[in-house]
């Protein structure tokens, strides 16, 4: 029996790269897509949020010079280019999903609206929300804790490039360590930026807890999805 009835999945746009330099890199979308269906097979409702890094970020547009609400809205539409891929490639795989956009682009994609979201996922379909929050000056992480938080997630799973929350960028600080559980105030407090502040407050808020682990590591997300001690617990 799954641990939760209805999870929020943050899937990492940076890690669909795999090793390429950037875009989308195939068995790694599939790998990704496989491990959602294990959960969704467990009977689990699935909506995820996915990242748009791996083709935008809108801080480094901003960096060189861009207008920073431009660049963000560049990165918004890279979300919805990875939902579009995350949702043929769950086809491909059998399974069925459907792609909200926070941003409205008819031709394209369906908008969100909510009450169709939670239809979905009371009919087993996945549910892809794209366009991150339809904000600039936000990112996927906090439309991750606003969707979930809207369709009364059990908790929000952030399937990144680490395996857990360490006690600095563990990419930086090879002495950094590992936290099995911390609370939002410690993380907010100790500014650990595995998740910006705003995702980390409105989870917080909404007693939502939070949890991160690897992406890359097989059968991971079901050993969370299985309640299995894996990746580190971030709560009230
Ligand atoms: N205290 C910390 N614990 C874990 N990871 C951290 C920490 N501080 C910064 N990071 C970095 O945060 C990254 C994950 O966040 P982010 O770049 O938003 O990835 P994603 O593509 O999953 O959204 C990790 O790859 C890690 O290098
Ligand atoms: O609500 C949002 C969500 C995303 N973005 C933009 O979209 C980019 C891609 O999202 P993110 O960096 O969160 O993706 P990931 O880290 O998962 O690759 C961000 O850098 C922002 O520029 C935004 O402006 N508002």
């Amino acid at each position: 029996m799954p641990a939760y009835k209805r999870i929020l999945l943050k899937l990492s746009g940076e890690a669909l790269m795999g090793d390429d330099a950037y875009g989308i890199n195939r068995a790694t979308i599939v790998r990704m897509v496989r491990e959602v269906q294990e959960v969704t097979q467990l009977g689990c409702e699935v909506a995820v949020v996915i990242g748009g890094g791996n083709i935008f970020r809108g801080v480094a547009g901003g960096a060189v010079g861009m207008d920073r609400a431009t660049a963000d809205y560049m990165g918004m539409l890279a979300t919805v280019m990875n939902a579009l891929a995350l949702s043929d490639t769950m086809r491909q795989e059998g399974m069925t999903a459907r792609v909200m956009s926070a941003l409205s682009i008819d031709q394209v994609v369906e908008p969100y609206v909510r009450p169709k979201a939670l239809q979905y996922l009371e009919e087993g379909k996945v549910v892809i929300f794209a366009g991150g929050t339809g904000n600039p000056f936000f990112t996927t992480d906090t439309a991750a804790a606003l969707r979930g938080a809207e369709i009364g997630a059990q908790i929000v799973l952030k399937a990144t490039k680490v395996d857990g929350v360490y006690t600095a960028d563990p990419k930086k600080d090879p002495t950094a360590t590992r936290y099995a559980t911390l609370t939002f105030d410690e993380a907010i407090g100790r500014n650990l930026a595995v998740l910006d502040a705003t995702a980390f407050a409105l989870c917080r808020d909404q007693n939502l807890p939070i949890k991160v682990f690897s992406i890359f590591k097989p059968g991971a997300l079901k050993r969370v999805v299985m309640g299995e001690d894996e990746g580190t617990l971030v709560h009230v």
